[in-house]
């Protein structure tokens, strides 16, 4: 494996490995991630990266079947410790879905989600953060003058950003974007894909893409996965213009996946 050398990483994964009943599904990754940065996770379909994603926020709990092995290191702290509040692991990971999600509720209830859930009823804290994570995801232009319609009135464009507004509202350190563009329109990938260099200011994002160029486009490092294993792990502009493995350069020049 090639790797990346980073100082304080964000996250640490240390020999993660991942089963859904007896099939193994990640076989010992160790990865470190850069704090506000933006790394994406590449390869074939059914190589693994969403599972390793959720792994990161311990979504794939969820599933009965799964097993989790290896540690997950934030703040210093693994996740997978029978101490976690998963609630307060949740808030410091958030997560973006392919399909946007917002709830059936008002644009504004969507984005203070999280806030209420923590039991936070301060009407000017909640109108404050409302404005302010709209304006981070880059929407609040398009909704100010109906923040009480419903979201479900929304564009899917702006569905997403609304989605991408209520993981910020809780002030995540790391956001999780699974395909976050794949069911966009070119325009509104293009507004993500900004929305994503302007988000790595203030948090450290990994996204799991099948669009190379869209990796090459928003990411600083880039790794590759292959069959449950990390091929490589590098500087983006690196790793598509000069990949140290023959499965990465295959992959990127569209060999095979
Ligand atoms: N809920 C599940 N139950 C059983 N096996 C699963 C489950 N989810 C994923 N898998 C298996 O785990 C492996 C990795 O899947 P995963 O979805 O993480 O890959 P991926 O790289 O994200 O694929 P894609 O790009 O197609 O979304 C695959 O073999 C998949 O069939």
């Amino acid at each position: 494996m090639s790797g990346l050398k980073i100082d304080n990483p964000v996250l640490s994964v240390k020999d993660l490995r991942f089963f859904y009943g007896d099939s193994r599904a990640l076989h010992g990754i160790d990865l470190d991630f850069p704090e506000k940065q933006v790394t994406a996770l590449i390869g074939p379909s059914g190589c693994g990266k969403s599972t390793l994603l959720r792994c990161f926020n311990r979504m794939n709990d969820l599933i009965d079947i799964s097993r989790v092995e290896g540690e997950v290191i934030l703040e210093g702290e693994n996740i997978y410790d029978k101490s976690t509040d998963i609630i307060e692991l949740r808030r410091k990971v958030g997560m973006v879905f392919q399909k946007s999600n917002p709830f059936p509720k008002s644009i504004y209830e969507n984005v203070i989600y999280g806030l209420r859930i923590a039991g936070e009823n301060e009407k000017s804290l909640l109108d404050e953060r409302v404005e302010t994570s709209l304006k981070g995801a880059a929407l609040w232009d398009e909704v100010k003058d109906r923040l009480h319609d419903s979201a479900l009135g929304l564009s899917g464009g702006q569905m997403q950003r609304l989605c991408i507004a209520r993981a910020i509202a809780v002030n995540p350190k790391v956001i999780l974007m699974d395909e976050p563009c794949s069911a966009l329109d070119p325009k509104s990938t293009a507004r993500v894909e900004e929305l994503i260099g302007e988000l790595r200011e203030n948090f450290t994002i990994i996204i799991v893409t099948h669009n190379m160029q869209q990796a090459a486009r928003v990411s600083d490092n880039t790794a590759f996965l292959f069959e449950g294993n990390l091929i490589e792990y590098g500087l983006t502009d690196q790793l598509f213009v000069k990949p140290q493995n023959k499965q990465t350069e295959d992959y990127i020049t569209g060999r095979f996946g």
